[in-house]
């Protein structure tokens, strides 16, 4: 479990995340969910590493990473998965080698027959068993973003992060993608935390959402939960996406369930 404690980050004076407090379960797809600008990458820079918050504290089962010796920051970031939103691979290597890439890097120990077998185990998983010998500029968008999950699992990760997975890609790879991450979570027991403002991620794979507005914590729960929320922003969010707009149409003539979550009184407009 990753838990967050009071986070606060400002730049030039303005505050981004405003006392975060939230906590990432294990094994579960946790969401961070919220509209552009509302501080999700902030956040989850500053749970990373990769940004120092200006107070608050960030504990990884257990260990706390803010403000600890150099070490021990080291032994929580070997744990760390990173899927970037344009998958991040590096050009001029295969997608075997860009799969090695974090064993050779973080497990020197292993053999090379050992790293072999790992790469191949990953690329499989993720339905990429015949594409090691090619190069990122040959691969799909959605294949790209596998082959980003397996680079991310490689080293057996504790905790992966994915910055808007989804970006770029058609609904239906949309889907593959979001399930692939959801089965990989619950297989391998990954505490997993996604950045989205998707809604249709929120219904296939929000084990437990957090939504941020304006650098606020505003609400936490999960995708049963969400659409019988009380928080108006989160209603406005919720209700300003296609998905939802579609379904309330095609719903509009039954009674109960997503119509009467939906629905005009529910929505208070
Ligand atoms: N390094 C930085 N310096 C100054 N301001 C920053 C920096 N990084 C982020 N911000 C500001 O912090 C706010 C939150 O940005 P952030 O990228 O976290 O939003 P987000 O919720 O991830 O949005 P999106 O969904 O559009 O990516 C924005 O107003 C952004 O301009």
């Amino acid at each position: 479990m990753i838990e967050v404690h009071n986070i606060q980050k400002s730049f030039n004076g303005n505050p981004v995340l405003k006392g975060i407090t939230c906590t990432f379960e294990t094994g579960k797809c946790n969401l961070l969910l919220g509209g552009s600008g509302t501080g999700k990458s902030v956040l989850l820079q500053c749970i990373v590493g990769l940004m120092k918050p200006d107070l608050g504290s960030i504990t990884f089962d257990g260990l706390v990473f803010t403000n600890n010796k150099v070490d021990i920051k080291q032994e929580i970031r070997r744990k760390i998965g990173m899927l970037f939103q344009g998958g991040a691979l590096f050009d001029s290597m295969t997608v075997y080698e860009n799969t090695e890439f974090p064993l050779k890097m973080l497990t020197p120990e292993m053999s090379k027959e050992e790293r072999r077998d790992r790469v191949e185990f990953c690329l499989k998983r993720v339905g990429l068993e015949n594409a090691g010998t090619k190069m990122p500029s040959e691969i799909s968008g959605g294949m790209k973003k596998r082959v980003g999950i397996a680079r991310a699992i490689a080293p057996n990760c504790t905790y992966l992060f994915c910055d808007e997975p989804n970006s770029g890609l058609d609904p239906a790879t949309s889907i593959k993608i979001d399930e692939l991450i959801y089965e990989i979570t619950h297989e391998y027991g990954i505490t997993t935390v996604v950045i989205t403002h998707d809604m249709n991620s929120v219904v296939e794979i929000g084990d437990h959402i957090i939504y941020l507005h304006k650098g606020q914590k505003l609400w936490d729960g999960n995708k049963d939960e969400i659409l019988n929320t009380t928080v108006p922003e989160l209603k406005e969010f919720i209700f300003s996406s296609s998905l939802v707009r579609a379904a309330k149409k095609v719903d509009e003539e039954t009674e109960g369930g997503l119509a009467a979550a939906t629905s005009d009184e529910a929505y208070n407009i």
